[in-house]
């Protein structure tokens, strides 16, 4: 089974110029699914893991699925105004934007052994500010895991000597 045919193009979305690439048809097929799943277990392989952060909304849906495979407690990072509690904000720049993230100062310990995940890397500006959250709070990101990775536009640069692992580029 190749993942790479349940990634759909969407010309144009959100905006002009973006080409956007939309997971939901690898989300509605279970094999695509569970192949996913085990794909990302795969490349953490026998990395001990605390906590796993996910990143709303896309990155929520496998970090709370690796989150219960691994044993490890299941983290939001947020958009700015949605977490109740206490928060560490951080701003960031998007392909197609500006935007706020922010985590309950209470998520992560110190010394946490932490798998950041996210659906898609783009430019990397979301993820580097969830990066920047963890460790604002003493956390130690282990690996850093996406769906997919939009290699020309040079996200992984900006997680310096972080190791990220993608099942799919672009
Ligand atoms: O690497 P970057 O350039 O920062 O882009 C990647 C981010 O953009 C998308 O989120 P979006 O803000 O579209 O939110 P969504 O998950 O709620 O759809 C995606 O899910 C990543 O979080
Ligand atoms: N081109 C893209 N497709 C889907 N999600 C994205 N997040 C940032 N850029 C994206």
């Amino acid at each position: 089974m190749n993942l790479n045919e349940y990634i759909r193009d969407i010309v144009d979305f959100p905006k002009p110029g973006i080409m956007y690439k939309d997971i939901t048809p690898l989300l509605q097929h279970p094999d695509a699914l569970k192949k996913t799943l085990a794909e990302f277990k795969a490349g953490i392989g026998e990395l001990q893991i605390d906590k796993v952060v996910g990143i709303e909304s896309r990155g929520f849906i496998f970090a709370s699925m690796l989150a219960v495979e691994l044993h490890a407690g299941f983290v939001m990072v947020r958009k700015a105004n949605k977490l109740p509690y206490k928060t560490l904000a951080e701003t960031y720049s998007l392909e197609y934007g500006q935007d706020q993230v922010e985590i309950h100062q209470d998520a992560i310990k110190k010394g946490d052994r932490v798998l950041l995940h996210d659906d898609v890397l783009a430019t990397g500006g979301t993820a580097s500010a969830a990066l920047r959250l963890i460790e604002r709070l003493g956390g130690e990101v282990v690996q850093c895991n996406f769906l997919l990775e939009l290699v020309n536009l040079e996200g992984r640069k900006r997680l310096g000597e972080k190791e990220v692992y993608s099942l799919l580029s672009y």
